[in-house]
C-alpha cells in the first residue's frame, strides 16, 4: 500500500505558500532540539517560486544546511548547477556544493560522505521530471535498481541523464528517505496524470522512479500538486 498523501492546490503561488511554510515548520522543529538543521531541496524549473517565498522567512539561516537532491556534472559557476541554482535562490543560507572532487565518481562518495553528518534530515523535498525521474534517478539508467533498493545504506551515485547534461550526481533513495519529512512538488496536468497511474499501480509505470518512490518508501510521501 502506498503512503502518499496528495494535497492539491488551485495555483502555484498557494502551493508554494503552503509548501513553505510546512519546510519553515519541519526546520523549526528540529532546531527546537539540535544545533542545525538539514534539508535537501529540488533542481530544475519547478521550485523557482517557492525559493522566493522561502527565501523571505525568518529562519536562522546560519544553522541551516541546505543541500541539493542531486547536481549536474558541470562547471562551479554554470548555470545548469542545481548547487548553484539554490545559492542564488537562498543567500542566506549553506548551500552544500556536491561537487566535492575531481572526478564525479569521487565527489559522489564525499558528497555522500559529507551528508552521513547530517542524517537524519529535517525535510526533503523532491521535484520530478516528465519522463518519471526523482533527483537524478532516471529511467532506464545502468544503476538505478541499486540505487533504488530501500534498504541500502544511504549513498550517493553518479547517475546518467537522457539528456545534456548527462553526467549527474544523485542521492540514492536510502539517503533521500533519511528524513523526517518526505514531499515533492509537481505542476502541471501530464505530471499529475502520471502520478494519478502511480498511485493507481498501474502496471506500466512500474519501473520508474517515482513508482518506487511512492510505494517503497517507508514514511508517508506528501505530494504537492498544482496545474
Ligand atoms: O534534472 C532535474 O529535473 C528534475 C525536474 O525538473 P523540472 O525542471 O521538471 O522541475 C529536478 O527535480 C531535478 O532536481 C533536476 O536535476
Amino acid at each position: 500500500m502506498s503512503q502518499a498523501q496528495l494535497h492539491t492546490f488551485a495555483s502555484q503561488q498557494a502551493c508554494n505558500q503552503a509548501l513553505t511554510e510546512q519546510l519553515a515548520s519541519c526546520l523549526k522543529q528540529a532546531l527546537a532540539t539540535q544545533q542545525q538543521a538539514s534539508l535537501l531541496l529540488p533542481g530544475g524549473s519547478t521550485p523557482e517560486g517557492l525559493l522566493q517565498r522561502f527565501n523571505q522567512q525568518d529562519l536562522p539561516w546560519s544553522q541551516l544546511i541546505i543541500s541539493p537532491t542531486d547536481e549536474r556534472w558541470v562547471a562551479a559557476a554554470s548555470q545548469h548547477s542545481n548547487a548553484q541554482m539554490l545559492a542564488a535562490a537562498l543567500p542566506q543560507a549553506r548551500i552544500i556544493d556536491p561537487r566535492l572532487a575531481d572526478t564525479a565518481e569521487a565527489a559522489a562518495t564525499a558528497w555522500a560522505a559529507s551528508m552521513q553528518q547530517y542524517l537524519p534530515l529535517a525535510a526533503t523535498l523532491l521535484g520530478m521530471g516528465g519522463d518519471g525521474h526523482i533527483a537524478s534517478l532516471f529511467p532506464g539508467m545502468p544503476n538505478l535498481m541499486s540505487a533504488l533498493q530501500p534498504n541500502a545504506a544511504p549513498a550517493a551515485l553518479v547517475g546518467l541523464a537522457p539528456d545534456q547534461p548527462k553526467v549527474r550526481l544523485s542521492l540514492n533513495l536510502p539517503m533521500l528517505c533519511a528524513t523526517q519529512w518526505l514531499g515533492i512538488l509537481i505542476f502541471g496536468e501530464s505530471k499529475r496524470q502520471m502520478i494519478d497511474r502511480v498511485l493507481a499501480n498501474d502496471p506500466t509505470t512500474q519501473a520508474l522512479p517515482i513508482y518506487h518512490l511512492l510505494w517503497h518508501a517507508q514514511l508517508p510521501v506528501h505530494i504537492y500538486w498544482a496545474p
